[in-house]
């Protein structure tokens, strides 16, 4: 399992880089990300959540939380129309914002063997397929958000995590 950082980590605002080759180091990290997004409940997570900077991102929108995607360097081919969920994120618990999203996409990326796929995708699968590539150039849906909202927001998760601090001492 590993460690999910949390807003406003500024390390969730880097920006992840390309795999240069799929090798077992790689395999072993989706592995790893997806063990930790099943453990957290979430239908997704990017390597830049657990502090990986590169772009890999896991995702299951399945009911039976058994068909697991890994996405290697992902990148959007096209997009149409308009959708939009209250969304939230394993990186900012607890808080959820209506975020508008595209509702049809067309992906491309590197399975798990390496080899070039295109997916589309629309709905949840579509949603959270933008949601994750935002966490690998550093974005987060509190983006989205008046500044005022995001600062709401930010003030509420430093006093978790004094309270959190408190608690491990
Ligand atoms: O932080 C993450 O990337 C995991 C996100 C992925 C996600 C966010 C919004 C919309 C779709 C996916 C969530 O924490 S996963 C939790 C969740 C579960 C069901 C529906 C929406 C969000
Ligand atoms: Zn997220």
């Amino acid at each position: 399992i590993l460690q999910i950082l949390h807003f406003p980590d500024d390390r969730l605002r880097k920006i992840a880089s390309p795999v240069k080759k799929m090798d077992d180091q790689i395999r072993q990290i989706a592995d790893d990300m997806l063990e930790t997004m099943y453990q957290a409940e979430g239908i997704g997570l990017a390597a830049t959540q657990v502090n990986i900077h590169q772009r890999i991102i896991v995702i299951d929108v399945s009911e039976d939380r058994h068909q697991p995607l890994i996405l290697i360097n992902p990148e959007l081919l096209e997009k149409s129309g308009e959708t939009g969920i209250e969304e939230g994120c394993l990186s900012i618990p607890g808080e959820k914002a209506f975020i508008p999203r595209a509702k049809e996409i067309t992906i491309q990326a590197l399975n798990r063997e390496g080899r070039s796929f295109r997916l589309s995708a629309d709905d949840l699968l579509a949603i959270c397929i933008q949601h994750e590539m935002d966490h690998l150039i550093g974005k987060l849906f509190v983006d989205y958000l008046s500044p005022f909202k995001r600062q709401r927001i930010q003030k509420k998760m430093e006093k978790l995590q004094k309270i959190n601090e408190k608690k491990d001492k």
